[in-house]
């Protein structure tokens, strides 16, 4: 189990005490962000509707006393003693009348036609010429107002004002009861009413809080102001806007540097020479009309610190209480980790904690746990136990099978060795062997090709390993047999007893020439494909020394004519024959005499030499297709054959004895000898009884021998 450090995590009280802290912070942070956005926000836009209001009530209250003016020249110029009035006096006393019910109205006048006055209240600047002022020259044709200005000369005629005198006109023209012009009146206002009107349209709140009004004329001088601004011209973004006719407020720096809220407007009507153009501005610092709303974000910073210094404390006291029955539970899962159980032994109950629900819970919840981990514990103390007896016996049973492994490799790798030694002494037996050694596969293919073989068939290995063997060296025809005989055995399966035999072939070697050979055959089975191997012994000297040797066993050595053995296989066949054919043979039985004699008196090897040539006379005076044989000493048999008569044999006997007769010339002497013949005749319908037939003839030879030796004896 994983053992908790203390000191490296933070205890809960500390996060919830941080966290209520930063919840508390935040909170008053929003509140701030919030009061900075919306209050202050709302604060400069209440403040700019309040000046845009004032400068409307300005605008009002100069179009009204304009409009006023020009309502009252209105009014005098109709009134009948203004009209008709012969003397300045009928005239002044109406005007006066008119000026007592507006103090304002420092100066009213009428004019002659050509602009001298006429008629003026106070008589000042009557019989003064006017025709050159802008209220003359635009009064004789309509009602017309006239912007501020100063006249220095009625000024000084008219009562001491704190103000320097400025007026304001509104002139119109008179006419008398016949329609004629009579002339233009003319009232001056001071300039004293515009500034008593800012003074109490500015509520005492604004005036606290430094709220200036202006009235600018369109040039940008400033005809109502600040003390020291009158007079002065000035060019801010309020003056363009209401100069282009529009109304609004707006936040701008002036040129003393501060920022100012400036309520904007325009009085009059363009193109009605009855009003006057003036833009008003209501200005107000900054500073000073948003004051409240900083108040307010102080205060609410203030009350957020303190409100969040007592939640924090009251936080950090709360989780405090909160976490006493917790931290007694970690203390003691703390201290049951320090405490590392031995094996075997029991964890103890934690104590349960019933300060809430939760911890209620917690406490049961933890001492369940506990329990469940005391059996799983157990169980894997137990299990354990198991796996280190399953490991240990894993770990020999492993051990054990390496060992038989490693014995079973190195094992192999003898055997592989032994198989390679083997292998090479195969090949050195089979490059060594006294024979030739093939090895075919059971398609015919060749897999194996030692030195005897290229020997002796001329193909090297490297041509034939992979070739069919057949096409190569067997004759037409015994290739034939021998593709059948490959067939069959690959059909049947059983190679081992067809293949383990030995035999004699005839086969051709590289450069075509026959070659007569012994093989000895066997079958090879294997898992990897069966194989024929074959030994080729080369029999060549073995076969022409059999010729040889039953050459001699069936010739005489001496005369080279067929031997007694030839003569008695010779003899049957003709006797076959002479039945086959339907007619007689005969044999005759020929016997030197004397011969003895020859041989005791000039030795034997003379007496040989008359035997050759005895053999070669009798060889030359019969027909070849006769056979002459030696049976033995000096007895030579002669078969006839094809007989046509009985007498041909005689015949034939008494044709040879002549020849024989003759002297045979010898080394050391020249001889003459005779020979006794005996004749027996075989006709087709004889016994085939061979001993009969040369028996018959050897007693004619005897009795012919002792007829000659009486003859003999007589002479
Ligand atoms: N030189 C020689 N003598 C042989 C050979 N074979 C047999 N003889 C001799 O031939 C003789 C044959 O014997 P005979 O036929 O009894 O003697 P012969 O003198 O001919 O007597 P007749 O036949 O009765 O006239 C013997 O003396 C043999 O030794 C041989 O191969 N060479």
């Amino acid at each position: 189990m994983p053992q908790l450090s203390s000191s490296t995590r933070p205890r809960l009280t500390t996060l919830v005490t941080v966290g209520v802290s930063a919840t508390v912070l935040l909170t008053v942070l929003s509140l701030l962000i919030l009061v900075d956005h919306f209050a202050l926000g709302y604060a400069q836009r209440e403040a700019e509707q309040r000046l845009q209001q004032l400068s409307w009530q300005v605008r009002g209250t100069l179009n009204g006393v304009v409009r006023k003016a020009g309502s009252d020249v209105q009014l005098l110029t109709e009134l009948p003693r203004v009209r008709e009035g012969r003397t300045p006096a009928e005239v002044r006393q109406v005007l006066e009348s008119l000026q007592k019910t507006f103090p304002d109205y420092a100066w009213i006048g009428l004019t002659t036609p050509d602009g001298k006055v006429f008629a003026a209240t106070q008589g000042v600047q009557e019989g003064v010429d006017a025709s050159e002022r802008d209220w003359f020259k635009h009064g004789r044709d309509k009602l017309y107002a006239g912007d501020f200005h100063p006249i220095p000369p009625l000024g000084k005629k008219l009562p001491y004002s704190a103000d320097p005198w400025r007026f304001v006109d509104a002139a119109g023209p008179v006419q008398d009861a016949d329609g004629k012009f009579r002339g233009v009146l003319s009232v001056h206002m001071s300039w004293g009413w515009v500034r008593r009107m800012a003074q109490t349209i500015l509520a005492p709140a604004d005036q606290q809080y430094s709220a200036d009004i202006f009235v600018v004329r369109a040039d940008g001088t400033v005809i109502l102001g600040p003390r020291g601004m009158e007079e002065q011209k000035i060019d801010t973004e309020s003056l363009r806007l209401a100069n282009s006719g529009a109304s609004g407020a707006l936040k701008e720096s002036w040129t003393d540097g501060v920022s100012y809220l400036t309520g904007y407007a325009r009085s009059g009507t363009p193109g009605d020479p009855a009003t006057l153009s003036w833009a008003i501005l209501v200005r107000q610092p900054e500073a000073l009309a948003l004051s409240g709303a900083r108040a307010l974000e102080h205060q609410i910073l203030l009350l957020g610190a303190v409100l969040g210094a007592v939640m924090a404390l009251g936080g950090a006291l709360f989780a405090r209480r909160l976490t006493r029955p917790l931290n007694a539970l970690s203390r003691a899962i703390e201290e049951r980790l320090a405490a590392a159980p031995a094996d075997g032994a029991v964890l103890p109950d934690v104590r349960q904690h019933d300060s809430y629900h939760e911890v209620q819970v917690l406490s049961r919840a933890l001492n369940e746990m506990l329990r469940n981990e005391q059996g799983h514990l157990d169980a894997l103390r137990g299990l354990n136990e198991k796996l280190e007896s399953t490991v240990g016996e894993r770990t020999r049973e492993i051990a054990r099978k390496a060992l038989q492994l490693e014995r079973a490799l190195s094992q192999e790798q003898t055997t592989q060795q032994l198989l390679q030694e083997r292998a090479a002494e195969l090949r050195a037996i089979l490059d060594n062997a006294h024979d030739a050694f093939i090895a075919l596969d059971p398609g015919g293919v060749v897999r194996e090709w030692n030195l005897q073989a290229e020997q002796l068939l001329g193909w090297r290995r490297t041509e034939v390993i992979g070739q069919p063997l057949a096409a190569m060296m067997l004759p037409p025809l015994l290739r034939r047999a021998y593709e059948r005989d490959m067939r069959q055995l690959a059909e049947r399966g059983d190679g081992a007893a067809a293949m383990s035999r030995r035999v004699e072939l005839t086969l051709h070697n590289r450069a075509g020439q026959e070659l007569p050979v012994e093989v000895s055959l066997a079958y090879v089975p294997r898992s990897s494909g069966h194989l024929f191997i074959a030994f080729l012994h080369d029999i060549s000297e073995r076969k022409s020394l059999f010729a040889s040797m039953e050459a001699m066993a069936l010739n005489d050595t001496l005369t080279g004519l067929p031997n007694r053995r030839a003569l008695m296989q010779a003899l049957p066949e003709a006797l076959q024959r002479a039945n086959r054919l339907r007619q007689s043979c005969a044999v005759l039985f020929l016997d030197l005499d004397r011969f003895k004699q020859v041989n005791d008196r000039y030795g034997h090897e003379e007496g040989d030499e008359l035997l050759r040539q005895f053999a070669e006379r009798v060889r030359g005076a019969v027909r070849k297709t006769d056979t002459v044989g030696r049976l033995a000493g000096d007895e030579f048999v002669v078969i006839l054959e094809m007989l046509h008569s009985d007498a041909d044999a005689q015949e034939a006997a008494d044709k040879l004895l002549p020849a024989l007769q003759r002297p045979f010339i010898l080394k050391t002497a020249t001889v003459s000898l005779s020979a006794s013949i005996g004749v027996a005749i075989h006709h087709p319908d004889d016994p085939q009884d061979t001993e009969m037939l040369l028996g018959r003839a050897d007693r004619a030879m005897y009795r012919q021998k002792q007829q000659g030796m009486q003859l003999r004896a007589r002479r």
